[in-house]
């Protein structure tokens, strides 16, 4: 199977005092991948690596064979959920219709850098690929809705519409069942599960043993990084990672 993220030796810090440390991580295309760690142990840095947005002081990588920043339109990325502005006056609509911004009027990828991006009219393309991706994460009933009214759970769909209607080979997605009800989360797994018929798919979370069940490899940053097959997790491995004081978490497969 070929691979669509190359990182090797991969070393960053913000300031003084190393983030993360000879990261190498291969991901194969049609992947997966769960990313677990404890707070502050690098889990969005290495995103923003892999999404161009911060550049590694040593190493290299490589998304779907070139540059990260020359890759980022090809991914779809559904950031942390607070950081998104709720109170902002746009509708659901809108909101997916702003992932349509990299793509030409004929549907393609646009050239040039995403800040020399201009707003244009929609296409009748553009209308119909925000239909599709409201439809597929089950949101076509809140489209004219303004973001400010809807639930974390109906917020987090609406940002994977966003993601996905760009047609993206890899969905990157930072903590996207953060603050929400395990019901939803279920939901938006599953949901995750079968798109990853056609993308591969990076996913951090803290619930280790709850996306076990979906993804097949688990990622595990505390500075450094080490990848576990899920078949291979067991207590001493969340203990490792987490430190001694955490709770043994059943894991079965
Ligand atoms: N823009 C920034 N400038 C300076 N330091 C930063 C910046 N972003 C993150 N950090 C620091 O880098 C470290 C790793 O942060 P990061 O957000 O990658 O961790 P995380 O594993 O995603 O954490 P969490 O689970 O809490 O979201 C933290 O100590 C954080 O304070």
């Amino acid at each position: 199977m070929s691979r669509v993220i190359d990182i090797h030796g991969v070393n960053f810090s913000y300031g003084s005092v190393p983030t993360l440390t000879g990261i190498d991580l291969e991901v194969a295309d049609g992947e997966f991948l769960g990313i677990v760690g404890p707070n502050a142990g690098g889990k969005s840095t290495l995103l923003k690596l892999i999404l161009g947005l911060h550049k590694p002081q040593s190493g290299s990588i490589k998304v779907l064979g070139q540059a990260p920043h020359l890759a980022s339109r090809l991914l779809g990325y559904v950031p942390q959920y607070p950081s998104f502005p709720r109170d902002f006056p746009i509708s659901v609509e809108q909101v997916v219709q702003l992932g349509r911004l990299g793509i030409d009027r004929n549907g393609r990828q646009s050239e040039g850098k995403w800040h020399a991006l201009r707003p244009r009219r929609l296409s009748s393309g553009d209308r119909e690929a925000v239909q599709r991706s409201l439809e597929e994460v089950e949101a076509s009933d809140i489209a004219k809705r303004q973001i400010g009214s809807l639930s974390g759970g109906q917020l987090q769909r609406v940002l994977l519409a966003r993601a996905l209607v760009s047609d993206p080979r890899i969905l990157i997605l930072d903590e996207p069942t953060a603050n929400i009800d395990q019901r939803m989360e279920s939901e938006i797994f599953d949901l995750l599960k079968s798109l990853n018929d056609r993308m591969t798919i990076l996913v951090v979370s803290h619930d280790v043993a709850f996306i076990s069940r979906y993804v097949s490899r688990v990622a595990c940053i505390n500075r450094t990084l080490i990848c576990h097959s899920t078949d291979n997790i067991d207590g001493k491995v969340i203990q490792d990672l987490y430190g001694e004081h955490v709770r043994m978490i059943a894991h079965s497969h």
